[in-house]
């Protein structure tokens, strides 16, 4: 049934409680429900309670509701999921994003009903089988792709500790302390000298209301005046609450503009919501912050130049302080004082210290090795005047020996740098976090674009790398292709022989042969379940809309598959039963591809081969319907019945010089292969000797 989703609510498994987690987690239902219609499996496996498993469930039943189908209505069997998720599981390899890997869970395959979703993906994927094509020797593409991660606008702005609005307007006080509540100090200043005491505590203060903007203030207060609060943006007052928004997402949205950039130079049209302008505009401004939200190095000089003052400044004060006491134990050492008559009988009656004599003496070379040091430590950290003349404060006039730097003047210098810095990084911040909010919104829709094209890149990387190509859909009912290759066997070995085959009515089947109900009979390892695995791969494939493992493929749509891998081991006869119930179902008249893994062993040889003899008659009769049953007992089935069934055979001719089985993987029509095991016997018997050889020896003999 379609029906559209509007609300949490409408979508059956969530209730209230989940609702509630959906909205916490993404801020608003509109925010969530854009989630869950975008297919974003990554985002709801981080809600409370829901893991990756119910997350692609629950967007499986989302589009049953909105699209009137499920994964399931095509395939119908437990093996058939099974080939469905193996093939996932290789496509995802070439994802490069948790997202993408998780959001390929929307792909599935469709009944033929659905034939108008069919084509909509293949025109989608087929754009990105080209897009891989055209980006297949680019490797910054997926070093930027798996940079990219999904954005959290959750971060909490810390609060900004050297800010401060002051006001001595009780309506202004409280508006602003609830508006920046968390974010900086909001203080209620009662007259002139609280106003000006609170000031001295911060290095930015914002007042609001105009009473004491008639005041001339002391230096070392520099306020910025509001008359009204309500019309001051959050940007001039607290800029970091934007940024922090935005440097903790600075990696993904740096690769995500990089991969703009990269398939804008492409000539691929992508994400035209942002012109080049705007997207140059939002590098240039996340350029200026790192990822702590400050103002990156780099970006302005006197910025840098004051900063690095800050970082040096104890290290080069403590160095020249050592250099200064060296020098001066030096000048000492190496100096010589003699004394007049007249300065002896002034230290001898009082009128002068010697201590006082020996500065006077020194004093200009004392003065000459501090003037050194103190034009040393402003040329080391580049400082400018004023910055200067406190430097020239921290050494004492009077000579002093060992010398120390004032520490008080120390702490002055470093508080007064500290705060330039700030005054200067804050006139930044507010133009970056103005620009940055207009983008707030669309950063959201960049990013998610970005991880969307991973989702189809990784289809169209995949299907280049395993020289994919789109299946012919035709009218009849048939499949057939020629250089068919199975994907597991390929991802495991790299290589695999192709194969040739056609079933029902298709330009590739043999002439006059149309038979839509075949018996593939064969060697054992010739390759038959590989053939039928192939198959089920390619049928699944197809119904996604997906490329398949062929040079060229015909086949038609069907409503559903039913794939019935082989059993492993001896079946019961409850289990018996299960199968015969199973395959019930296909008894219908809607168009289906059943195909069947050496069903025989379900009971034993005799009592099967009548079985599926019943059950292939039951399929011929429905003429939109392609079965392919892999069997040993071709010969027994075809004695109990009179249907026109193909049997068509996998046959070796010997062993080669290796030993391995000289196969033809192509099965040949209208014929009915042996399975020949003497050649097994007869590889064992070659491979091994003595008495393990004779026991060979004498299977071998039974069958000359
Ligand atoms: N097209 C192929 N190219 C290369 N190797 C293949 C191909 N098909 C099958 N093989 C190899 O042969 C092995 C046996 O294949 P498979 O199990 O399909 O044979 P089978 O005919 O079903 O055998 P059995 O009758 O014993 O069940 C595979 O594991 C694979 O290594």
């Amino acid at each position: 049934m379609l029906a559209e989703v509007r609300t949490l609510q409408d979508i059956p498994r969530i209730g209230d409680k989940m609702s509630k987690r959906f909205v916490d987690h993404f801020g608003s239902e509109n925010q969530a429900l854009d989630a869950i219609l975008a297919g974003d499996i990554a985002s709801i496996s981080e809600v409370e309670g829901v893991g990756q498993r119910y997350a692609i469930s629950l967007m499986q039943d989302v589009a049953s509701r909105v699209e009137g189908v499920n994964v399931s209505d095509f395939l119908r069997t437990k093996e058939s999921m099974d080939v469905y998720e193996k093939l996932l599981d290789l496509v995802k390899e070439f994802a490069h994003t948790r997202y993408s890997r998780d959001k390929l869970h929307i792909f599935f395959p469709y009944p033929s009903a659905k034939v108008e979703k069919i084509m909509k993906v293949r025109e989608s994927v087929s754009y990105y089988m080209e897009t891989a094509k055209l980006l297949e020797t680019d490797e910054t593409i997926v070093d930027l792709l798996s940079k990219t991660t999904q954005l959290n606008f959750k971060h909490q702005c810390p609060k900004v500790r050297d800010r401060v609005i002051i006001t001595s307007d009780q309506d202004s006080y409280e508006y602003a302390r609830k508006r920046f509540a968390g974010l900086v100090d909001v203080n209620f200043a009662r007259s002139l000298s609280e106003f000006i005491d609170v000031s001295r505590g911060f290095s930015q203060v914002i007042v609001v209301g105009d009473d004491y903007l008639s005041f001339d203030l002391p230096e070392d207060v520099e306020p910025e005046f509001f008359s009204d609060m309500q019309e001051i943006d959050d940007f001039k007052v607290i800029p970091e609450k934007e940024i922090v928004a935005f440097s903790r997402n600075l990696k993904s949205l740096e690769s995500s503009i990089k991969v703009i950039r990269l398939l804008r130079s492409r000539g691929i049209d992508f994400f035209d919501r942002m012109d080049d302008d705007k997207l140059e505009l939002l590098a240039s401004t996340l350029a200026l912050i790192d990822e702590n939200g400050d103002i990156a190095h780099g970006t302005d000089e006197e910025v840098d130049r004051v900063s690095d003052a800050i970082d040096k400044l104890s290290s080069t004060v403590s160095e020249t302080v050592r250099f200064l006491n060296d020098s001066l134990n030096s000048c000492l050492e190496n100096s010589q004082m003699t004394l007049s008559g007249q300065d002896m009988l002034k230290v001898m009656n009082g009128t002068i210290e010697l201590k006082e004599m020996l500065g006077k003496k020194l004093h200009k070379s004392y003065h000459s090795i501090v003037k050194e040091c103190t034009d040393r430590i402003c040329n080391e950290l580049q400082l400018e005047r004023k910055e200067r003349l406190m430097v020239d404060s921290l050494f004492p006039e009077e000579i002093m020996h060992p010398v120390e730097a004032d520490v008080d003047k120390l702490n002055a210098l470093k508080q007064h740098l500290k705060t330039k810095s700030l005054k200067r990084k804050f006139n930044h911040k507010r133009e970056v976090s103005r620009i940055l909010s207009s983008y707030r919104e669309i950063v959201r829709e960049m990013v998610r674009e970005v991880l969307d094209f991973d989702v189809g890149f990784a289809i169209g990387t995949f299907a280049q790398e395993y020289n994919l190509m789109m299946p012919e859909i035709v009218e009849h009912t048939g499949i057939g292709f020629n250089g068919g290759r199975n994907l597991f066997l390929l991802s495991r070995h790299g290589d695999v022989v192709p194969i040739d085959y056609s079933v029902g009515e298709n330009s590739l089947s043999p002439r006059d042969e149309a038979s839509r109900v075949v018996l593939l009979s064969g060697v054992n390892s010739g390759g038959k379940t590989s053939l039928l695995e192939l198959l089920a791969q390619s049928i699944i494939l197809a119904h996604m809309g997906f490329p398949v493992p062929a040079g060229h493929m015909e086949l038609s749509l069907t409503e559903s598959m039913y794939y019935f891998a082989k059993s492993k081991g001896t079946l019961d006869a409850g289990a018996f039963e299960t199968t015969l119930t199973e395959f019930s179902v296909v008894a219908d008249d809607s168009a289906k591809f059943v195909l069947a893994d050496e069903l025989e062993s379900i009971t034993e040889p005799g009592a099967s081969a009548k079985i599926m003899a019943g059950i292939l008659e039951v399929l011929t009769e429905n003429n939109s319907t392609m079965s392919i049953f892999v069997s040993h007992l071709s010969e027994q089935i075809m004695e109990n019945t009179t249907c026109d069934i193909r049997v068509d055979g996998i046959e070796a001719s010997g062993l080669d010089a290796d030993l391995n089985l000289i196969v033809d993987r192509s099965p040949r029509y209208n014929y009915i292969a042996k399975s020949t095991p003497e050649l097994i016997v007869e590889r064992l018997s070659k491979k091994t000797e003595g008495k393990e050889q004779a026991f060979y020896d004498k299977l071998r003999s039974k069958f000359q």
